[in-house]
């Protein structure tokens, strides 16, 4: 095989038919498909030689680690030892999968090498010269040429954002000019081509259409094939420290930030590991669903949180309202109490808390008492005093520190004074032979030169022993009462212009009552976490690099406040798109960006909007933008399905007749057909009602992973994921009256691929009755006569 075969099909020679040009490339494939296999072969031997090495290295291990250091007189030697043989393990089980991942690699590449192909001729060469693209990079067997480039090399940007022409593209050493002249995409299946054809676009619409019209499952895919350019922009990004994506529903946000993750972790293998990277995702649904994206490009998964996990290992011992809880709890909310929630999310809660911080007063601070069995150890005066006696001038969170030093200083000192207490004594008297053994450690009986010294030294050992829940107590800052503290702050804020004097209160004794239970409401959370952290100087993480935000229009502002508090050092990357709001009103991306890159002190931000909708059907998407009052933007995939169809009934057995006949429809057709309700209660009451007449899965807040089958949930729980087939439950006026009903009703709509039903029970909501009625087939009477 010559480099010319290789790396320069079709370029200079007599001109070739289509069918030839797909034989040469067929030819190609078998060549590095061939390659490949060899490759695998070679490297299966060597992952078996490195597997048996490591059950050698580690056996060697555990029968030096088991030596009796009693009988060993040589124990430091031992310990020496058994460290070097610990490091010989783990470098064997390092090696071991830095080549069980080059084995994953190639197994991913084995059937369809490379999607891509891009000629370009560099100034002063006179022949192009072809490279293709594929989701990693392989070398030929002497490693002197690349067969396939990773599509993450700096080159590759091209074939997603170039046109044909002179292009540009980012080295180490500078941006680099090249012509491009051929951008050829591949669908290569089992090693055999079964689509090819060159394109001027970004990426034609041809190989998009494929990727689309595909059935979903149980996992999101990859879309390294058909990036868009836009979304080319989100992945490439590397300067901004806050990147802000707006992007309709189904636009591929987050699509694109999963492969951006891939992307950095390509371009900073030195200085980056998926561990520095969180994305904090709307559910644990959610989380599954995307979880073989990373793995399918050959990296590791970065670590995920929900902020629901997220506050609650913040604030342990306290039920915190989840997302949903909160959904479900704002339908019955009043003005007032929507102005009071408003107020506390928002970037002048924060500043306040700031304020109130810098301004405490030594008396203001909630110390409170250390108790120990019972009493009083330590007084909350006591700590007053303590605090007082510290320079003023010294910083909040220095003062908290140094009364900490100074209890535990104090500490010591009573650990000694209560050794010599009678209930140690006791205590001594009553330890079994067991207990007493530990309490030795590592000292022996026969070493102490009286019973007197024995004992005494047991019963510091012992007194230590029990106060180490005083010391825990100091050490993790409960000397403050931080809820009362909170509740301080309160009382002490201005109130704000649009709260009545009644709501506040009310607000604050709804607060006092739910800390009594062990409950916080999602919006006193981080105002409140912001207070501990400035008061104690704690809380913050300075090792993430990177924060992916998914859902943002979730987040309150004052919550992406404190994200930013805690990940200091991090860039962050917010996804979100206002139009699906389930709590919030509608905002305009750049008054959002401005707004945010204000509240996170952003030095380079950048916004990103996606406007093209690639999930559903142009059908689908042409109901759902008619939906909103500005989904004038959104433009459709050239994708033709079905209208989406609304059916009415006016009973509630009517009602299931229908949909149990529509689930059969689409069962018949598509993989994952889901019923989407408005709320959890709807979601049980259907799932009651039709779980013995078809076999339905209910999904909670709790669940994991999406079953097969057909599912009912409510629209929360199924953000951010897609089915086939959706069917909107009780979309009637009734049951969506309120302004955000369009947000949810877009939401729900956004979800489906390829086939909409909206089912209502009664007379439809006015959100869709008012689309013109040639986006839907109505099937019974849109309103009652
Ligand atoms: N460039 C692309 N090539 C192939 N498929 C794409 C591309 N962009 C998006 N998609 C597909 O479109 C669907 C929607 O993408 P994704 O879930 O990333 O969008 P989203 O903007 O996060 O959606 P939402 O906000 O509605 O949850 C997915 O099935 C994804 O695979």
């Amino acid at each position: 095989m010559d480099r010319h075969f290789l790396n320069g099909l079709g370029n200079g020679g007599p001109v070739v038919t289509e069918q030839q040009e797909k034989q040469q490339e067929q030819q190609r494939v078998n060549f590095v498909s061939g390659q490949i296999r060899e490759q695998i072969e070679t490297n299966r031997q060597l992952l078996e030689a490195a597997h048996r090495e490591t059950r050698a290295v580690e056996q060697n291990y555990s029968d030096n680690a088991s030596v009796n250091n009693y009988e060993a007189d040589d124990t430091t030697d031992t310990i020496a030892n058994i460290e070097e043989q610990r490091q010989l393990v783990a470098r064997a089980n390092e090696s071991e999968m830095i080549l069980k991942r080059q084995l994953d690699t190639m197994t991913n590449l084995a059937g369809s090498p490379y999607f891509g192909r891009i000629d370009i001729k560099d100034p002063g060469e006179t022949t192009p010269e072809s490279l293709y693209i594929g989701v990693a990079s392989l070398m030929n067997d002497e490693k002197t040429e690349f067969l396939i480039y990773d599509w993450r090399a700096p080159i590759s940007g091209v074939y997603y954002n170039g046109t044909l022409g002179t292009v540009h593209y980012p080295t180490p050493g500078g941006t680099q000019t090249t012509e491009l002249t051929k951008k050829r995409q591949f669908t290569i299946r089992d090693g055999q081509i079964t689509n090819m054809f060159d394109t001027n676009e970004t990426v034609g619409d041809e190989m998009l259409q494929a990727a689309l019209g595909q059935q979903n499952d149980q996992h999101m895919q990859n879309i390294v094939a058909t990036i868009q350019k836009e979304q080319n922009d989100i992945i490439r990004d590397t300067t901004s420290d806050l990147l802000l994506v707006q992007g309709v529903a189904g636009s591929g946000k987050t699509s694109a930030i999963l492969q951006r993750i891939a992307y950095l972790l390509y371009h900073s293998r030195a200085s980056l590991n998926a561990d520095q990277i969180v994305l904090f995702s709307p559910n644990r649904l959610f989380s599954h669903y995307i979880s073989e994206v990373l793995p399918s490009l050959g990296e590791r998964n970065m670590r995920q949180i929900t902020l629901a996990e997220f506050l609650n290992r913040r604030f342990e011992g306290l039920d915190v309202q989840t997302l949903f809880q909160r959904f479900e709890d704002e339908q019955s909310q009043t003005e007032q109490q929507k102005a009071v929630q408003a107020v506390l999310e928002s970037a002048a809660s924060m500043q306040h808390v700031e304020q109130y911080c810098q301004s405490l007063t030594p008396n203001d601070i909630q110390f409170t008492n250390i108790l120990f069995n019972g009493r009083v150890f330590f007084s909350a005066d006591h700590i007053l005093a303590l605090y007082q006696q510290l320079p003023t001038n010294l910083h909040l969170a220095d003062k908290i520190l140094a009364t900490k030093n100074a209890l535990i200083k104090e500490l010591k000192q009573r650990i000694k004074h209560e050794a010599k207490q009678a209930w140690i004594a006791e205590e001594l008297d009553h330890l079994s032979d067991e207990s007493m053994l530990a309490l030795y450690g590592k000292h022996r009986p026969e070493e102490f030169d009286s019973e007197d010294a024995q004992i005494d030294y047991l019963s510091r050992r012992l007194a230590h022993r029990r106060l180490r829940i005083v010391y825990d107590a100091i050490y993790n800052n409960y000397f403050i009462d931080f809820y009362a503290q909170y509740g301080h702050f309160l009382q002490a804020t201005p109130l704000a212009q649009q709260v009545t004097t009644d709501a506040w209160q009310t607000m604050m004794t709804a607060y006092r009552h739910g800390i009594e239970f062990h409950q916080i409401a999602l919006m006193h959370c981080a105002p409140l976490l912001l207070l501990r952290d400035l008061i104690t100087g704690s809380g913050q993480n300075r090792a993430l690099e990177y924060v992916f935000i998914d859902e943002m229009q979730d987040y309150s502002v004052a919550a992406l406040i404190y994200l930013k508090h805690v990940f200091v050092n991090a860039k962050f990357t917010i996804l979100g798109d206002s139009e699906q709001a389930l709590f919030k009103d509608i905002e305009a991306p750049q008054s959002l960006l401005h707004r945010l890159s204000e509240a996170l002190a952003a030095k380079r931000p950048n916004l990103i909007a996606l406007n093209r909708s690639y999930r559903s059907t142009t059908e689908i998407t042409h109901f759902a933008k008619a939906l909103l009052p500005d989904g004038d933007q959104i433009t459709a995939f050239s994708r033709h399905g079905a209208r989406p169809k609304v059916l009415i009934r006016y009973d509630h057995a009517s009602a299931d007749e229908a949909l149990l006949a529509e689930t059969k429809r689409y069962q018949a057709t598509y993989q994952t057909v889901a019923i989407l309700t408005k709320n959890a209660q709807q979601a049980k009451d259907v799932f009651q009602r039709l779980h013995t007449q078809t076999e339905l899965h209910l999904l909670q807040d709790t669940d994991r992973q999406l079953p097969r089958g057909l599912i009912v949930l409510p629209i929360y729980l199924a953000k951010g994921l897609e089915f086939d087939a959706v069917i909107a439950y009780d979309v009637s006026e009734t049951n969506y009256h309120e302004r955000r009903s369009i947000g949810i009703l877009y939401t729900i709509a956004s979800r489906a691929m390829h086939d909409l039903t909206l089912l209502s029970i009664g007379e439809v909501s006015s959100v869709i009755t008012q689309i013109p009625s040639d986006l839907m087939q109505i099937e019974h009477r849109v309103s009652k006569k």
